[in-house]
């Protein structure tokens, strides 16, 4: 039987932990609360995350890392992707040298503008061949609901790609596979960043028309980014890419596109920060977005926005009238 240790009990750790389970994984999920995994055991469900929702029986709990990742074939990560350094460098030595890493995180790294693999090799001392990334559009209470939906698996490696999309797939749960790690990766990162965008404008009163421009633009300035870093261009016409662009700034379940709405109604960034219970990557990812897009060149010019609105305090009517009094240009 496949093993595989989720580390991250929040809520895509959960219904992820949930779809390994229901393709008949044995899966351990780890929690830095010791209480949580407790009531994760005890009550079949993580009523902090997914309330209402019975965990398969193949799910156990643990907060003890080294328990959760014994003799485990992969190693799925699912925290926020700022903590990742951090919390990977306490684990990587617990898991058996031939297990592949998984990322199922949406952000790249504050400071050295690196991808969710890139910190993942670095820390681990892992080949690229033995990292893979899941992204896709899943909103996790839906995926916690099975409701079809589909993702895709990267990997540079084509064949643990295969292995792990045979790990995850249910009636409900669909993988793809693809050795395009770069552009899964950008496009979940960066759709974080246009769902703040399209919440904004909601948030204002804004409607459909603004939301769908945001979306298609947004998709452009991504691709931009992703061809200049090596990236396939179908990939983000594919799941990773409009696929989750479309979910997230359409979802009231969106976490980042909830943000963008409260900032967009009026809120200080301190005041959406409180009202955010869990992980909005768009928030700290839209900085470091930024900074690859000037590492490599790139105008990303909805990502600069954002940033100036989140971050630098600027007042979204004025920002956004700056964004469309930009210089007309041809559509590309
Ligand atoms: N929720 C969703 O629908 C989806 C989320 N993702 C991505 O999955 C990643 C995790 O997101 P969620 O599970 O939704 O977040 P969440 O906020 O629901 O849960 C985060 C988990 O990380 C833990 N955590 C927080 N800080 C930590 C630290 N310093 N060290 C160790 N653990 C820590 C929390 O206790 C919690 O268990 C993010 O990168 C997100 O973009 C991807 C697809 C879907
Ligand atoms: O990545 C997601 C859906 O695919 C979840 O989006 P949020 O993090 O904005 O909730």
């Amino acid at each position: 039987m496949t093993r595989v240790a989720v580390f991250g009990n929040g809520s895509w750790g959960t219904a992820f932990a949930m779809v390994l389970a229901d393709a008949g994984c044995e899966v351990s999920l780890w929690g830095r609360n010791a209480a949580r995994a407790e009531v994760v055991n005890a009550t079949r469900s993580n009523p902090d995350y997914l309330p209402g929702v019975r965990l398969p029986d193949g799910i156990t709990a643990t907060a003890d890392a080294a328990e959760a990742a014994a003799g485990v074939d992969f190693a799925v990560l699912c925290i926020p992707s700022q903590t990742l350094r951090e919390n990977l460098s306490g684990w990587k030595d617990l898991l058996p040298a031939d297990s592949v890493l998984v990322s199922l995180m949406k952000g790249v790294e504050l400071g050295t503008a690196k991808r969710m693999s890139e910190v993942i090799a670095e820390v681990a001392k892992v080949p690229e061949e033995r990292v893979a990334v899941l992204s896709g559009p899943n909103l996790s209470k839906e995926i916690a609901a099975r409701h079809p939906a589909a993702a895709v698996v990267a990997c540079r490696d084509e064949e643990a790609a295969v292995r792990f999309q045979a790990a995850c797939h249910t009636p409900y749960f669909r993988p793809y596979t693809t050795t395009d790690v770069v552009g899964v990766e950008l496009g979940g990162a960066v759709k974080n960043v246009i769902a703040l965008a399209v919440g904004i404008t909601n948030g204002m009163g804004m409607g459909d028309n603004t939301k769908a421009s945001l979306i298609t633009r947004g998709l452009a300035e991504t691709t931009r980014l992703g061809l200049a870093m090596g990236a396939d261009a179908h990939t983000f016409a594919g799941l990773a890419g409009m696929g989750d662009l479309v979910a997230t700034c359409s979802s009231p379940l969106s976490r980042n596109n909830t943000f963008g709405t409260n900032l967009g109604r009026g809120m200080t960034l301190q005041e959406a920060v409180a009202a955010t219970k869990q992980t909005a990557e768009g928030v700290k990812s839209c900085e470091s977005v930024l900074d690859l897009a000037r590492r490599h060149g790139v105008e990303m010019p909805i990502t600069e926005t954002v940033v100036s609105i989140v971050h630098e305090g600027k007042p979204p009517l004025v920002a956004v009238k700056e964004l469309m009094s930009r210089s007309a240009k041809p559509e590309r």
